[in-house]
Protein backbone atom coordinates (compact mmCIF):
# COMPACT_ATOMS: atom_id res chain seq x y z
CA UNK A 1 0.00 0.00 0.00
CA UNK A 2 0.94 3.73 -0.87
CA UNK A 3 1.81 6.07 1.70
CA UNK A 4 1.20 9.95 1.86
CA UNK A 5 3.11 11.88 -0.35
CA UNK A 6 3.96 15.18 0.92
CA UNK A 7 5.34 18.53 -0.91
CA UNK A 8 5.43 22.44 -0.76
CA UNK A 9 3.65 23.60 -3.33
CA UNK A 10 1.16 26.15 -4.28
CA UNK A 11 -2.73 26.12 -3.76
CA UNK A 12 -4.37 28.87 -5.83
CA UNK A 13 -1.23 30.82 -5.63
CA UNK A 14 -0.03 30.79 -2.02
CA UNK A 15 2.27 29.17 -0.96
CA UNK A 16 1.70 26.02 1.15
CA UNK A 17 2.64 22.39 2.81
CA UNK A 18 0.44 19.70 1.21
CA UNK A 19 0.19 15.97 1.56
CA UNK A 20 -2.19 13.40 0.16
CA UNK A 21 -2.94 10.44 2.03
CA UNK A 22 -3.31 6.80 1.12
CA UNK A 23 -6.88 6.94 2.21
CA UNK A 24 -7.37 9.65 -0.14
CA UNK A 25 -7.53 12.81 1.59
CA UNK A 26 -5.94 15.98 0.05
CA UNK A 27 -4.47 18.58 2.98
CA UNK A 28 -2.74 21.54 3.01
CA UNK A 29 -1.59 23.87 5.24
CA UNK A 30 -1.08 27.60 4.06
CA UNK A 31 1.16 29.61 6.26
CA UNK A 32 0.54 33.05 5.87
CA UNK A 33 -1.44 35.70 4.76
CA UNK A 34 -5.00 36.05 3.98
CA UNK A 35 -5.55 32.28 2.88
CA UNK A 36 -3.67 31.08 5.76
CA UNK A 37 -4.75 27.74 7.92
CA UNK A 38 -5.01 24.06 7.01
CA UNK A 39 -7.51 22.66 4.52
CA UNK A 40 -8.96 19.17 3.77
CA UNK A 41 -10.51 17.51 0.59
CA UNK A 42 -11.79 13.62 1.22
CA UNK A 43 -11.39 13.10 -2.40
CA UNK A 44 -13.74 10.55 -2.41
CA UNK A 45 -16.67 12.50 -1.01
CA UNK A 46 -15.78 16.10 -2.24
CA UNK A 47 -13.58 15.92 -5.50
CA UNK A 48 -15.35 15.48 -8.96
CA UNK A 49 -12.38 15.07 -10.96
CA UNK A 50 -9.09 16.70 -12.04
CA UNK A 51 -6.39 17.36 -14.85
CA UNK A 52 -3.81 18.02 -15.27
CA UNK A 53 -1.22 20.06 -17.38
CA UNK A 54 2.81 20.81 -16.97
CA UNK A 55 3.51 21.49 -13.16
CA UNK A 56 -0.48 22.43 -12.68
CA UNK A 57 -3.12 19.92 -11.43
CA UNK A 58 -6.88 21.49 -10.84
CA UNK A 59 -8.92 19.63 -8.85
CA UNK A 60 -12.86 19.93 -9.06
CA UNK A 61 -14.41 19.88 -5.96
CA UNK A 62 -17.87 19.87 -5.22
CA UNK A 63 -17.61 21.49 -1.72
CA UNK A 64 -20.41 22.86 0.93
CA UNK A 65 -20.46 26.89 0.19
CA UNK A 66 -19.93 27.49 4.23
CA UNK A 67 -16.30 28.32 5.56
CA UNK A 68 -14.55 26.09 6.91
CA UNK A 69 -10.66 24.57 7.83
CA UNK A 70 -12.19 21.38 6.43
CA UNK A 71 -14.30 22.31 3.37
CA UNK A 72 -15.31 18.85 2.07
CA UNK A 73 -15.88 17.21 5.23
CA UNK A 74 -19.89 17.01 6.27
CA UNK A 75 -22.92 17.81 4.49
CA UNK A 76 -22.87 21.45 5.30
CA UNK A 77 -25.89 23.44 3.13
CA UNK A 78 -25.40 23.40 -0.31
CA UNK A 79 -22.60 22.53 -2.38
CA UNK A 80 -21.21 24.13 -5.19
CA UNK A 81 -18.09 23.61 -7.67
CA UNK A 82 -14.92 25.06 -6.49
CA UNK A 83 -11.38 24.67 -8.37
CA UNK A 84 -8.01 24.19 -6.13
CA UNK A 85 -4.72 24.62 -8.56
CA UNK A 86 -2.06 22.99 -7.32
CA UNK A 87 0.91 24.14 -8.69
CA UNK A 88 3.80 21.10 -8.12
CA UNK A 89 7.34 22.01 -7.81
CA UNK A 90 8.13 20.25 -11.59
CA UNK A 91 6.61 18.43 -13.98
CA UNK A 92 7.61 15.29 -12.52
CA UNK A 93 6.25 15.96 -9.43
CA UNK A 94 2.84 16.67 -10.88
CA UNK A 95 2.88 13.59 -12.92
CA UNK A 96 3.45 11.64 -9.60
CA UNK A 97 0.83 13.37 -8.10
CA UNK A 98 -1.93 13.30 -10.86
CA UNK A 99 -1.02 9.84 -10.90
CA UNK A 100 -1.60 9.34 -7.59
CA UNK A 101 -4.86 10.83 -7.26
CA UNK A 102 -6.02 9.28 -10.74
CA UNK A 103 -5.26 5.61 -9.67
CA UNK A 104 -7.20 6.64 -5.88
CA UNK A 105 -10.38 8.05 -8.13
CA UNK A 106 -10.09 4.52 -10.69
CA UNK A 107 -9.88 2.74 -7.24
CA UNK A 108 -13.87 3.77 -6.60
CA UNK A 109 -15.06 1.95 -9.22
CA UNK A 110 -17.05 5.73 -10.42
CA UNK A 111 -18.99 4.94 -13.69
CA UNK A 112 -17.41 6.73 -16.83
CA UNK A 113 -19.82 5.95 -19.11
CA UNK A 114 -23.29 6.50 -19.14
CA UNK A 115 -26.84 6.80 -20.94
CA UNK A 116 -28.78 9.46 -20.13
CA UNK A 117 -32.83 9.57 -21.08
CA UNK A 118 -33.98 13.49 -20.33
CA UNK A 119 -37.79 13.75 -20.51
CA UNK A 120 -38.51 17.56 -22.13
CA UNK A 121 -42.23 17.08 -21.38
CA UNK A 122 -41.93 16.04 -17.52
CA UNK A 123 -42.77 18.72 -14.48
CA UNK A 124 -42.34 22.51 -15.12
CA UNK A 125 -41.26 20.87 -18.98
CA UNK A 126 -37.67 22.40 -17.78
CA UNK A 127 -35.57 19.21 -17.91
CA UNK A 128 -33.56 20.57 -21.07
CA UNK A 129 -32.48 23.66 -19.19
CA UNK A 130 -31.59 21.93 -15.48
CA UNK A 131 -29.62 19.51 -17.48
CA UNK A 132 -27.18 22.19 -19.17
CA UNK A 133 -27.03 24.42 -16.67
CA UNK A 134 -26.85 22.42 -13.47
CA UNK A 135 -25.93 18.50 -14.33
CA UNK A 136 -23.80 18.71 -17.36
CA UNK A 137 -21.07 21.49 -15.68
CA UNK A 138 -20.76 18.64 -13.02
CA UNK A 139 -20.86 15.89 -15.64
CA UNK A 140 -17.60 17.06 -17.43
CA UNK A 141 -16.28 17.88 -14.24
CA UNK A 142 -16.05 14.52 -13.62
CA UNK A 143 -14.82 13.51 -16.85
CA UNK A 144 -18.21 11.75 -17.35
CA UNK A 145 -18.62 10.95 -21.30
CA UNK A 146 -22.79 10.73 -21.73
CA UNK A 147 -24.92 10.24 -24.38
CA UNK A 148 -28.14 12.07 -23.70
CA UNK A 149 -31.37 10.81 -25.63
CA UNK A 150 -34.48 12.85 -25.33
CA UNK A 151 -37.85 10.76 -24.85
CA UNK A 152 -40.22 12.08 -27.51
CA UNK A 153 -43.67 9.74 -26.35
CA UNK A 154 -44.71 8.21 -23.54
CA UNK A 155 -43.50 4.53 -23.17
CA UNK A 156 -40.09 5.64 -25.43
CA UNK A 157 -38.17 5.12 -22.64
CA UNK A 158 -39.25 1.51 -22.13
CA UNK A 159 -38.90 1.15 -26.10
CA UNK A 160 -35.35 2.26 -25.89
CA UNK A 161 -34.51 0.21 -22.79
CA UNK A 162 -35.18 -2.96 -24.34
CA UNK A 163 -33.39 -2.46 -26.98
CA UNK A 164 -29.90 -0.27 -25.57
CA UNK A 165 -26.85 -1.83 -25.72
CA UNK A 166 -26.25 -1.52 -22.12
CA UNK A 167 -22.63 -3.15 -22.44
CA UNK A 168 -21.73 0.33 -23.66
CA UNK A 169 -22.70 2.24 -20.49
CA UNK A 170 -21.77 2.27 -16.66
CA UNK A 171 -25.04 2.85 -15.71
CA UNK A 172 -27.99 4.45 -17.58
CA UNK A 173 -29.11 7.62 -15.94
CA UNK A 174 -32.71 9.41 -16.03
CA UNK A 175 -33.21 13.12 -15.87
CA UNK A 176 -36.58 13.03 -15.67
CA UNK A 177 -39.78 11.79 -13.26
CA UNK A 178 -40.66 8.44 -11.02
CA UNK A 179 -41.95 7.62 -14.56
CA UNK A 180 -39.27 7.50 -17.38
CA UNK A 181 -37.51 5.47 -14.47
CA UNK A 182 -39.81 2.80 -13.85
CA UNK A 183 -40.67 2.57 -17.85
CA UNK A 184 -36.19 1.70 -18.04
CA UNK A 185 -36.80 -1.21 -15.20
CA UNK A 186 -39.53 -2.45 -17.72
CA UNK A 187 -38.17 -2.23 -20.45
CA UNK A 188 -34.85 -4.21 -19.25
CA UNK A 189 -36.73 -6.63 -17.60
CA UNK A 190 -39.09 -7.76 -21.27
CA UNK A 191 -35.51 -8.14 -22.33
CA UNK A 192 -34.69 -11.66 -23.40
CA UNK A 193 -31.01 -11.07 -21.37
CA UNK A 194 -32.74 -9.46 -18.48
CA UNK A 195 -30.47 -10.79 -15.70
CA UNK A 196 -27.85 -9.17 -16.94
CA UNK A 197 -29.77 -5.87 -18.43
CA UNK A 198 -31.58 -5.15 -14.80
CA UNK A 199 -28.05 -5.28 -12.99
CA UNK A 200 -26.74 -2.06 -14.94
CA UNK A 201 -26.72 1.18 -12.21
CA UNK A 202 -29.73 3.34 -12.50
CA UNK A 203 -29.64 6.97 -11.74
CA UNK A 204 -32.34 9.44 -11.60
CA UNK A 205 -31.92 12.88 -11.55
CA UNK A 206 -35.07 14.75 -10.65
CA UNK A 207 -37.03 17.00 -13.38
CA UNK A 208 -40.46 15.86 -12.68
CA UNK A 209 -43.40 16.07 -10.50
CA UNK A 210 -42.84 12.86 -8.90
CA UNK A 211 -39.51 11.93 -7.49
CA UNK A 212 -40.13 9.54 -4.79
CA UNK A 213 -36.47 7.85 -5.37
CA UNK A 214 -34.20 10.71 -5.48
CA UNK A 215 -35.76 12.02 -2.22
CA UNK A 216 -35.05 8.24 -1.01
CA UNK A 217 -32.00 7.73 -2.31
CA UNK A 218 -30.56 11.15 -0.85
CA UNK A 219 -32.39 11.19 2.31
CA UNK A 220 -30.85 7.54 3.09
CA UNK A 221 -27.21 9.12 2.47
CA UNK A 222 -27.99 11.77 4.47
CA UNK A 223 -27.73 14.37 1.58
CA UNK A 224 -30.31 17.02 0.87
CA UNK A 225 -32.30 16.73 -1.64
CA UNK A 226 -30.86 18.74 -5.03
CA UNK A 227 -30.49 17.94 -8.47
CA UNK A 228 -26.58 19.15 -7.75
CA UNK A 229 -26.82 16.46 -5.15
CA UNK A 230 -28.91 13.86 -7.07
CA UNK A 231 -26.03 14.04 -9.83
CA UNK A 232 -22.88 13.62 -7.63
CA UNK A 233 -24.94 10.19 -6.80
CA UNK A 234 -24.43 9.29 -9.79
CA UNK A 235 -20.57 10.54 -10.17
CA UNK A 236 -19.36 9.15 -6.88
CA UNK A 237 -20.79 5.87 -8.21
CA UNK A 238 -21.99 3.98 -4.78
CA UNK A 239 -24.53 0.99 -5.46
CA UNK A 240 -27.76 0.44 -3.80
CA UNK A 241 -29.86 -2.72 -4.17
CA UNK A 242 -33.53 -2.14 -5.12
CA UNK A 243 -36.40 -4.51 -4.57
CA UNK A 244 -38.74 -5.14 -8.05
CA UNK A 245 -42.11 -5.39 -7.58
CA UNK A 246 -44.18 -7.53 -10.35
CA UNK A 247 -47.48 -6.66 -10.48
CA UNK A 248 -50.11 -9.75 -12.23
CA UNK A 249 -53.39 -10.10 -13.47
CA UNK A 250 -53.82 -12.78 -15.48
CA UNK A 251 -51.87 -12.37 -18.84
CA UNK A 252 -51.01 -8.50 -18.15
CA UNK A 253 -47.64 -7.93 -15.97
CA UNK A 254 -46.12 -4.37 -14.86
CA UNK A 255 -42.88 -4.05 -12.48
CA UNK A 256 -42.89 -1.55 -10.12
CA UNK A 257 -40.35 0.42 -7.75
CA UNK A 258 -42.17 2.66 -5.91
CA UNK A 259 -46.07 2.11 -5.39
CA UNK A 260 -49.51 0.52 -5.69
CA UNK A 261 -52.18 3.10 -4.43
CA UNK A 262 -55.72 2.12 -4.60
CA UNK A 263 -58.54 4.68 -2.99
CA UNK A 264 -57.68 8.03 -1.29
CA UNK A 265 -54.20 8.59 -2.18
CA UNK A 266 -54.33 6.77 -5.76
CA UNK A 267 -57.50 9.66 -5.96
CA UNK A 268 -55.91 12.28 -5.21
CA UNK A 269 -52.52 11.83 -7.58
CA UNK A 270 -54.88 10.77 -10.92
CA UNK A 271 -58.01 12.97 -10.47
CA UNK A 272 -55.76 16.35 -9.24
CA UNK A 273 -54.82 16.46 -12.71
CA UNK A 274 -57.75 18.49 -14.10
CA UNK A 275 -56.36 21.04 -11.49
CA UNK A 276 -53.08 20.83 -12.85
CA UNK A 277 -53.19 24.92 -14.19
CA UNK A 278 -53.11 25.29 -10.04
CA UNK A 279 -49.55 23.48 -10.21
CA UNK A 280 -48.50 22.36 -6.89
CA UNK A 281 -51.05 23.01 -5.19
CA UNK A 282 -53.58 20.89 -7.30
CA UNK A 283 -52.79 18.41 -4.94
CA UNK A 284 -53.35 20.28 -1.49
CA UNK A 285 -56.86 21.50 -3.21
CA UNK A 286 -58.05 18.24 -4.16
CA UNK A 287 -56.84 16.23 -0.63
CA UNK A 288 -59.39 18.54 0.82
CA UNK A 289 -62.01 18.29 -1.58
CA UNK A 290 -61.56 14.46 -1.13
CA UNK A 291 -61.38 14.65 2.42
CA UNK A 292 -64.39 16.73 2.88
CA UNK A 293 -66.31 14.45 0.28
CA UNK A 294 -64.54 10.95 1.49
CA UNK A 295 -65.12 8.10 -0.54
CA UNK A 296 -64.59 4.43 0.58
CA UNK A 297 -64.33 1.54 -1.18
CA UNK A 298 -65.79 -2.25 -1.14
CA UNK A 299 -62.91 -4.67 -1.66
CA UNK A 300 -60.69 -7.37 -0.35
CA UNK A 301 -56.83 -7.92 0.29
CA UNK A 302 -54.89 -10.83 1.21
CA UNK A 303 -51.05 -10.86 2.25
CA UNK A 304 -48.67 -12.49 3.83
CA UNK A 305 -47.16 -10.68 6.65
CA UNK A 306 -43.40 -10.29 7.18
CA UNK A 307 -42.06 -12.16 10.08
CA UNK A 308 -43.02 -10.16 13.17
CA UNK A 309 -45.98 -8.07 11.05
CA UNK A 310 -48.45 -11.30 11.68
CA UNK A 311 -50.89 -9.43 14.43
CA UNK A 312 -52.77 -7.69 11.40
CA UNK A 313 -55.70 -9.00 9.75
CA UNK A 314 -57.22 -12.00 10.33
CA UNK A 315 -55.63 -15.55 9.38
CA UNK A 316 -56.77 -17.32 5.99
CA UNK A 317 -57.34 -20.58 5.03
CA UNK A 318 -53.86 -21.32 4.14
CA UNK A 319 -54.62 -23.70 1.32
CA UNK A 320 -57.78 -21.66 -0.67
CA UNK A 321 -55.13 -18.32 -0.91
CA UNK A 322 -52.48 -20.60 -2.15
CA UNK A 323 -54.47 -22.44 -4.68
CA UNK A 324 -55.76 -18.59 -5.89
CA UNK A 325 -52.41 -17.31 -5.68
CA UNK A 326 -51.08 -20.14 -7.86
CA UNK A 327 -54.16 -19.57 -10.77
CA UNK A 328 -52.80 -16.25 -10.95
CA UNK A 329 -49.28 -16.64 -11.65
CA UNK A 330 -50.15 -20.13 -13.98
CA UNK A 331 -51.98 -16.94 -16.47
CA UNK A 332 -49.40 -14.84 -16.31
CA UNK A 333 -46.97 -17.51 -17.60
CA UNK A 334 -49.11 -19.92 -19.73
CA UNK A 335 -50.83 -17.83 -21.19
CA UNK A 336 -49.90 -15.26 -23.94
CA UNK A 337 -46.33 -15.69 -26.13
CA UNK A 338 -46.03 -12.26 -24.98
CA UNK A 339 -45.33 -12.78 -21.67
CA UNK A 340 -43.32 -15.49 -21.74
CA UNK A 341 -40.06 -13.80 -23.05
CA UNK A 342 -37.83 -11.38 -20.48
CA UNK A 343 -38.62 -11.75 -16.45
CA UNK A 344 -41.31 -14.18 -15.24
CA UNK A 345 -41.62 -12.59 -11.67
CA UNK A 346 -39.91 -13.80 -8.59
CA UNK A 347 -39.87 -17.86 -8.32
CA UNK A 348 -42.35 -17.60 -4.95
CA UNK A 349 -42.78 -20.55 -2.98
CA UNK A 350 -45.61 -19.73 -0.90
CA UNK A 351 -45.83 -22.99 0.62
CA UNK A 352 -45.01 -22.42 4.33
CA UNK A 353 -46.56 -19.16 4.02
CA UNK A 354 -49.87 -18.18 6.07
CA UNK A 355 -51.74 -15.68 4.55
CA UNK A 356 -54.03 -13.22 6.40
CA UNK A 357 -56.76 -11.44 4.67
CA UNK A 358 -59.21 -7.93 5.48
CA UNK A 359 -61.62 -7.01 4.14
CA UNK A 360 -63.63 -3.45 3.00
CA UNK A 361 -64.50 -0.89 2.64
CA UNK A 362 -61.37 0.74 2.80
CA UNK A 363 -60.53 4.53 2.75
CA UNK A 364 -56.75 4.29 1.43
CA UNK A 365 -54.29 1.30 0.77
CA UNK A 366 -50.65 1.79 -0.32
CA UNK A 367 -48.07 -0.78 -0.74
CA UNK A 368 -44.20 0.71 -0.81
CA UNK A 369 -41.05 -0.04 -2.02
CA UNK A 370 -39.16 3.15 -0.61
CA UNK A 371 -39.72 5.42 1.80
CA UNK A 372 -40.52 8.70 -0.12
CA UNK A 373 -42.77 8.60 -3.01
CA UNK A 374 -42.16 12.39 -3.87
CA UNK A 375 -39.70 15.15 -2.03
CA UNK A 376 -42.63 15.75 0.50
CA UNK A 377 -44.66 12.46 1.30
CA UNK A 378 -43.08 9.80 3.32
CA UNK A 379 -45.76 7.01 3.72
CA UNK A 380 -43.39 4.54 4.52
CA UNK A 381 -40.82 5.71 7.06
CA UNK A 382 -39.53 2.13 7.84
CA UNK A 383 -39.15 1.26 4.00
CA UNK A 384 -35.91 -0.36 2.93
CA UNK A 385 -34.83 -0.55 -0.53
CA UNK A 386 -34.30 -3.94 -0.45
CA UNK A 387 -35.77 -5.73 2.17
CA UNK A 388 -37.34 -8.10 -0.15
CA UNK A 389 -40.70 -6.77 1.63
CA UNK A 390 -43.34 -4.35 0.72
CA UNK A 391 -44.80 -1.64 3.53
CA UNK A 392 -48.56 -2.06 3.56
CA UNK A 393 -50.07 1.26 4.60
CA UNK A 394 -53.64 1.02 5.29
CA UNK A 395 -56.71 2.96 6.15
CA UNK A 396 -59.89 1.30 7.07
CA UNK A 397 -62.00 4.14 8.55
CA UNK A 398 -61.43 7.35 10.10
CA UNK A 399 -62.95 10.54 11.14
CA UNK A 400 -62.23 13.60 9.03
CA UNK A 401 -60.75 15.56 10.98
CA UNK A 402 -58.52 12.97 12.25
CA UNK A 403 -57.72 11.94 8.51
CA UNK A 404 -56.57 15.67 7.74
CA UNK A 405 -54.36 15.49 10.50
CA UNK A 406 -52.52 11.70 8.96
CA UNK A 407 -52.72 13.27 5.65
CA UNK A 408 -50.54 16.06 7.16
CA UNK A 409 -48.00 14.18 9.23
CA UNK A 410 -47.17 11.70 5.64
CA UNK A 411 -44.57 14.56 5.79
CA UNK A 412 -42.56 13.50 7.89
CA UNK A 413 -44.10 9.64 8.87
CA UNK A 414 -45.56 10.29 11.95
CA UNK A 415 -48.53 9.65 10.31
CA UNK A 416 -47.52 5.59 11.01
CA UNK A 417 -48.37 6.03 14.64
CA UNK A 418 -52.34 6.78 14.45
CA UNK A 419 -54.54 4.32 15.54
CA UNK A 420 -56.16 4.86 12.01
CA UNK A 421 -53.17 3.61 10.25
CA UNK A 422 -52.27 0.16 9.69
CA UNK A 423 -48.82 -0.14 9.04
CA UNK A 424 -47.33 -3.48 8.14
CA UNK A 425 -44.76 -5.20 6.55
CA UNK A 426 -45.61 -7.78 3.63
CA UNK A 427 -43.85 -10.02 1.30
CA UNK A 428 -47.26 -10.84 -1.22
CA UNK A 429 -50.33 -9.06 -1.51
CA UNK A 430 -53.29 -9.63 -3.43
CA UNK A 431 -56.34 -7.09 -3.91
CA UNK A 432 -59.62 -7.31 -5.44
CA UNK A 433 -60.81 -3.77 -5.49
CA UNK A 434 -64.12 -3.04 -5.30
CA UNK A 435 -66.90 -0.11 -6.50
CA UNK A 436 -67.71 2.75 -4.18
CA UNK A 437 -69.83 2.47 -0.89
CA UNK A 438 -73.08 4.05 -1.72
CA UNK A 439 -72.31 4.19 -5.77
CA UNK A 440 -72.16 0.93 -6.97
CA UNK A 441 -72.26 1.97 -10.24
CA UNK A 442 -68.77 3.32 -9.58
CA UNK A 443 -65.13 2.25 -9.47
CA UNK A 444 -61.46 3.27 -7.91
CA UNK A 445 -58.34 3.63 -9.86
CA UNK A 446 -55.66 1.52 -9.30
CA UNK A 447 -52.61 3.39 -9.76
CA UNK A 448 -48.79 1.90 -10.06
CA UNK A 449 -46.29 4.52 -10.04
CA UNK A 450 -48.13 7.11 -11.03
CA UNK A 451 -49.60 5.38 -13.67
CA UNK A 452 -53.52 4.30 -13.64
CA UNK A 453 -53.31 0.44 -14.56
CA UNK A 454 -56.74 -0.11 -13.62
CA UNK A 455 -59.78 1.81 -13.31
CA UNK A 456 -63.72 1.17 -12.43
CA UNK A 457 -66.63 2.28 -13.84
CA UNK A 458 -67.49 6.10 -14.19
CA UNK A 459 -63.92 7.18 -13.03
CA UNK A 460 -62.56 10.54 -14.04
CA UNK A 461 -60.60 10.18 -17.35
CA UNK A 462 -57.20 12.26 -17.90
CA UNK A 463 -55.07 12.26 -21.55
CA UNK A 464 -54.21 9.59 -23.14
CA UNK A 465 -53.11 6.68 -20.52
CA UNK A 466 -53.06 3.29 -20.83
CA UNK A 467 -55.24 0.76 -18.81
CA UNK A 468 -53.94 -2.80 -19.23
CA UNK A 469 -55.74 -4.35 -16.67
CA UNK A 470 -59.03 -4.92 -15.65
CA UNK A 471 -60.35 -3.30 -12.50
CA UNK A 472 -62.57 -5.97 -10.32
CA UNK A 473 -59.75 -9.25 -10.61
CA UNK A 474 -57.48 -10.33 -8.06
CA UNK A 475 -54.03 -8.02 -8.67
CA UNK A 476 -51.04 -9.66 -7.36
CA UNK A 477 -47.78 -8.13 -6.04
CA UNK A 478 -44.52 -10.03 -5.16
CA UNK A 479 -41.23 -8.64 -4.50
CA UNK A 480 -37.95 -9.98 -5.99
CA UNK A 481 -35.66 -8.56 -3.11
CA UNK A 482 -32.57 -5.99 -4.76
CA UNK A 483 -33.38 -7.26 -8.38
CA UNK A 484 -32.41 -3.42 -9.97
CA UNK A 485 -29.23 -1.47 -8.54
CA UNK A 486 -29.46 1.92 -8.08
CA UNK A 487 -26.55 4.57 -7.61
CA UNK A 488 -26.36 5.99 -4.17
CA UNK A 489 -24.22 9.03 -2.52
CA UNK A 490 -22.64 6.22 -0.32
N1 LIG B 1 -41.73 13.87 -24.99
C1 LIG B 1 -42.73 13.40 -24.24
N2 LIG B 1 -44.01 13.82 -24.45
C2 LIG B 1 -45.02 13.38 -23.69
N3 LIG B 1 -44.87 12.50 -22.67
C3 LIG B 1 -43.64 12.05 -22.42
C4 LIG B 1 -42.51 12.48 -23.18
N4 LIG B 1 -41.41 11.87 -22.67
C5 LIG B 1 -41.83 11.09 -21.67
N5 LIG B 1 -43.16 11.20 -21.49
C6 LIG B 1 -44.02 10.59 -20.48
O1 LIG B 1 -44.20 11.51 -19.40
C7 LIG B 1 -44.63 10.78 -18.25
C8 LIG B 1 -44.10 11.42 -16.99
O2 LIG B 1 -42.73 11.34 -16.96
P1 LIG B 1 -41.79 11.68 -15.74
O3 LIG B 1 -41.55 10.49 -14.95
O4 LIG B 1 -40.56 12.31 -16.29
O5 LIG B 1 -42.52 12.80 -14.93
P2 LIG B 1 -43.45 12.70 -13.66
O6 LIG B 1 -42.94 13.63 -12.67
O7 LIG B 1 -43.58 11.28 -13.22
O8 LIG B 1 -44.81 13.15 -14.24
P3 LIG B 1 -45.42 14.55 -14.61
O9 LIG B 1 -44.42 15.62 -14.36
O10 LIG B 1 -45.84 14.44 -16.04
O11 LIG B 1 -46.59 14.63 -13.68
C9 LIG B 1 -44.18 9.34 -18.49
O12 LIG B 1 -45.33 8.55 -18.65
C10 LIG B 1 -43.42 9.41 -19.81
O13 LIG B 1 -43.59 8.27 -20.60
Amino acid sequence: MEGTMTERIQVNGLPAEASFTAGGDLRWRVDGGAGRGEQSLAVESSVLGFTAEGREITVRAFVSQLKGPFCGVGNLGNRVMKNFVLEMPTEVVAKMWSERLRKYIDSLGRPKRIFIFLNPYGGKKSARKIFHTEIRPLLLAANIIYTLQETEYQLHAQELAYKLDFLNYDGIVCVSGDGVLVEVVNGLLQREDWDTAIKVPLGIIPAGTGNGLAKSILDAAGENYSIQNATFAVIRGHKRALDVTTVLQGNTKFFSILMLSWGLIADIDIESEKYRWMGDTRLDFYCILRVMKLRKYHGNIEYIPAPGHESFGKPKNEREAIAGNIEISKQGRDGDVDVLHGYQGPNCCFDDSVWRFLEGPFISIMLVNVPWVGKDAMPAPEAKFSDGFLDLVLIKDCPKSALASILLKTGNGSHVKSPYVMYLKVKAFRLVPGNRVGDSAKGGIVDVDGEVVARGEGVYMCGQERDPMSYGPPILLTVDKGLATVFSSR
